[in-house]
C-alpha cells in the first residue's frame, strides 16, 4: 500500500452534530490569518475538503477542521472550518469540537477545572472558556465574533409557497430566518425531510432576491442556510426555543447550530424580546441544546450588532488516520442526489 495523503482525524461530534478535527497530515498551508489560509485552502487544497467530506469517506452531515498554527500572538491555535458546500468563516458546533479535541488528546495543555483559550477562526480570534474535570472537557462556552441583521420581517416570494416573511441575519454564517409555525411546522423529528425540501427553496429565493454582503469582508458567503425557529417562550428566568438550520445543500444540523443561535440572538435582540446578560436555551429538533447569551453590544459597519457567546458539550468518537491510494478511481469524492439533496445525482462536485 502506498498513500499519497495521510490525514491524521479525531472523529467528534457537539450536540449530535459532527466536526471531524484533522491534527496533521495536510502541510503548509499559505497565509498570514486564517482567512487568508481559508481562501488558500479553497482555492489551491480543496481535494482535501472533498476527500474528507464526500463520498466515500464522508456524508452529507459530515464537517471537518483543519487545526494550524496561528500567526496571531494572542492565538493558542488557529482552525480552518470545511463543510459540503463551503467554508465558513465560523462554526459553533465545529469549534466545541475543536476546543475539546485540542484539550482530550493533549495538543494543547488542560487546566482543571477552568482552561481559558483564544483560538483564531477564519472569522477572528475566539475566546473559548472550557470546563474540565477528569481529563474530560465538560462544557466549551465560546464568544462568538459579532452578529447582526441585514433584514428583518421582510417578504420574500417562495415558488410554490407564495410570500414568506424572513429575517436575515449573520452569525458566522448568513441565514434566512422563518418562523416554522407560519409554514405549518413543529419541529419535529419526522418533519426533517420536509424541513430539507422547503429551507433549500426559501434560501434560494432569499438569495435571489435580497442582498447581502459582510460590511468588514465581502469574501464571507452570502445566505447559504434556512433557520427554522420555533416560540420563543419563557422558563423561569430562561429563555426557550427550538430550532432547526437547513444547512447546505439540504440536511438538518443535528445541534442547535452555533452561528444560528448567534444569529437568531442578533435577531431577537433586533425585536427587543432579550436582554443583554439573560440566557437563551436553543434545542436542535433531535432535542440537544446549546446555551447562549448576548455578551455585550457593538456595530459592525452600518448594523447594530450582538456579541454573542455559544456553550455546549463535545465527545470524540474516533481517532484514526484517513487516507487516499493514488489508484482510487474517487481521488475528489462523489455525492449522490439521495442523500446530497440539491447536488446534480452522479458524480463529483
Ligand atoms: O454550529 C454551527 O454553527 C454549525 N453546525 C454545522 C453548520 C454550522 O457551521
Amino acid at each position: 500500500m502506498r498513500w499519497k495523503r495521510t490525514l491524521n482525524v479525531v472523529d467528534c461530534h457537539a450536540a449530535g452534530e459532527s466536526g471531524k478535527v484533522i491534527t496533521g497530515g495536510v502541510g503548509q498551508v499559505a497565509g498570514e490569518t486564517m482567512f487568508d489560509k481559508r481562501v488558500y485552502l479553497e482555492t489551491h487544497m480543496d481535494d482535501i475538503r472533498k476527500m474528507v467530506l464526500f463520498e466515500p469517506r464522508g456524508a452529507v452531515w459530515h464537517n471537518a477542521n483543519i487545526v494550524l498554527p496561528s500567526n496571531n500572538p494572542q492565538a493558542d491555535m488557529g482552525y480552518v472550518i470545511l463543510e459540503t458546500t463551503e467554508y465558513p468563516a465560523m462554526s459553533g458546533s465545529n469549534t466545541i469540537c475543536v476546543a475539546t479535541v485540542l484539550l482530550e488528546t493533549g495538543i494543547l495543555p488542560m487546566q482543571e477545572p477552568v482552561t481559558e483559550l483564544t483560538l483564531e477562526s477564519p472569522a477572528g480570534l475566539i475566546r473559548v472558556r472550557c470546563q474540565c474535570r477528569d481529563g474530560k472537557v465538560t462544557s466549551v462556552r465560546l464568544v462568538n465574533q459579532p452578529a447582526f441583521c441585514y433584514y428583518l420581517d421582510t417578504p420574500i416570494e417562495v415558488a410554490g409557497l407564495g410570500t414568506v416573511r424572513v429575517d436575515i441575519a449573520y452569525g458566522g454564517m448568513t441565514y434566512a430566518i422563518v418562523e416554522a409555525a407560519d409554514l405549518g411546522f413543529s419541529l419535529a423529528p419526522d418533519e426533517a425531510h420536509d424541513l430539507c425540501a422547503m429551507g433549500q427553496r426559501i434560501k434560494a429565493a432569499a438569495v435571489e432576491q435580497l442582498a447581502v454582503e459582510h460590511p468588514e469582508n465581502p469574501a464571507i458567503p452570502g445566505i447559504t442556510n434556512t433557520e427554522f425557529t420555533g416560540p420563543l417562550r419563557r422558563e423561569g428566568d430562561r429563555l426557550v426555543a427550538r430550532n432547526t438550520v437547513v444547512v447546505s445543500p439540504g440536511r438538518c444540523d443535528r445541534s442547535p447550530c452555533g452561528t444560528g443561535t448567534s444569529a437568531r440572538l442578533a435577531v431577537i435582540q433586533a425585536k427587543g424580546q432579550i436582554k443583554p446578560g439573560e440566557i437563551f436555551i436553543h434545542e436542535s429538533i433531535t432535542g440537544s441544546r446549546f446555551t447562549g447569551e448576548i455578551e455585550s453590544m457593538t456595530r459592525v459597519g452600518p448594523y447594530d450588532a450582538v456579541v454573542p457567546a455559544i456553550a455546549g458539550q463535545a465527545w470524540i468518537t474516533g481517532l484514526y488516520q484517513m487516507g487516499m491510494d493514488p489508484t482510487d478511481p474517487y481521488q475528489s469524492g462523489f455525492t449522490l442526489s439521495d442523500t446530497w439533496m440539491d447536488s446534480a445525482s452522479g458524480i463529483a462536485i
